[in-house]
């Protein structure tokens, strides 16, 4: 085995481990991409930066081990990547009419629509206008609250991340955004796990409800993958950042006490 120091050298690191049957293939290319023999350019320039060279010495394992780190997660970054359009493909088995499962298409449109933002919105708004009771109307208030605050971050972090839909996606969904062209992070999921938090802590359920609440949510996300919309990793990160925004509504969860305008505003309405 090559020893740590032998190992900083660069292209001696690499080659003890060549062998793919060693199942250390990409570990080793991994090395020989870094070792100074790869990219002259980039060889000298390390070897001028490096302060160990500098003194005469190689360098310190520490220091080529913090060097190959970024390589590592870059690869398991790459790795999840490539996993994910496998998966989130393997799984648009409802993308088109002649998919798979064409005919369940118009079930996961169902799904779809149950997890739309205008639906919420609108009945939100139907709900606060039929309240009488200000228990009723402040949950409400922080219901639509949770719903504004939703599609504003879904918004900037589509924006900001800009990550395409599947390319086996068909884009006809009802009523969308500018930056719903966008996939990351699925509207739909975070919506789904934002409403049935916010349900299940502020709504008095039986446990099959509860149960149906979860499952709901749950649909909703593998709809958005099974119609093609998604990829598996916008609909995991919808699903925490959902989660995530229910503690947000909650830690600034609005009263008659902390923001009584509000709310003599609206039973002025
Ligand atoms: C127009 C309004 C009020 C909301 C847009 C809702 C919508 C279409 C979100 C996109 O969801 P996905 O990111 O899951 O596709």
């Amino acid at each position: 085995m090559t020893s740590p120091r032998r190992g900083a050298e660069g292209r001696a690191l690499g080659a003890p481990v060549a062998s793919s049957s060693s199942g250390r293939f990409e570990f080793q290319s991994l090395l020989s991409s870094r070792a100074p023999g790869a990219d002259p350019t980039c060889a000298r320039l390390r070897a001028s930066e490096s302060p160990v060279h500098r003194r005469g010495s190689f360098p310190l394992p520490e220091e080529a081990r913090m060097d190959l780190n970024p390589s590592f997660l870059g690869i398991a970054l790459r790795s999840l990547l490539a996993i994910d359009l496998w998966l989130s493909k393997k799984l648009g088995v409802c993308a088109r009419e002649r998919s798979a499962w064409g005919s369940v298409r118009p079930l996961m449109k169902l799904l779809e629509i149950s997890g739309h933002g205008i639906p919420f919105l609108l009945g939100t708004l139907y709900c606060l206008s039929r309240s009488d009771s200000w228990a009723g109307r402040e949950v409400l208030m922080n219901l639509l609250f949770a719903l504004l605050l939703d599609l504003l971050l879904v918004a900037l972090i589509k924006g900001l991340v800009r990550r395409r839909r599947p390319a086996h996606n068909q884009m006809d969904m009802f009523v969308t955004l500018s930056v719903d062209k966008y996939s990351f992070p699925s509207g739909h999921a975070t919506r789904a796990a934002l409403v049935s938090r916010f349900i299940l802590n502020h709504l008095v359920l039986a446990i099959p409800l509860r149960v149906l609440t979860v499952l709901w949510a749950f649909l909703v996300g593998l709809s958005r993958v099974m119609l093609g919309r998604h990829n598996v990793t916008d609909v995991a990160f919808g699903f925490l950042l959902g989660y995530l925004q229910y503690s947000i509504v909650d830690y600034c969860w609005l009263s008659p006490h902390n923001a009584p305008l509000l709310f003599v505003l609206w039973s002025q309405q």
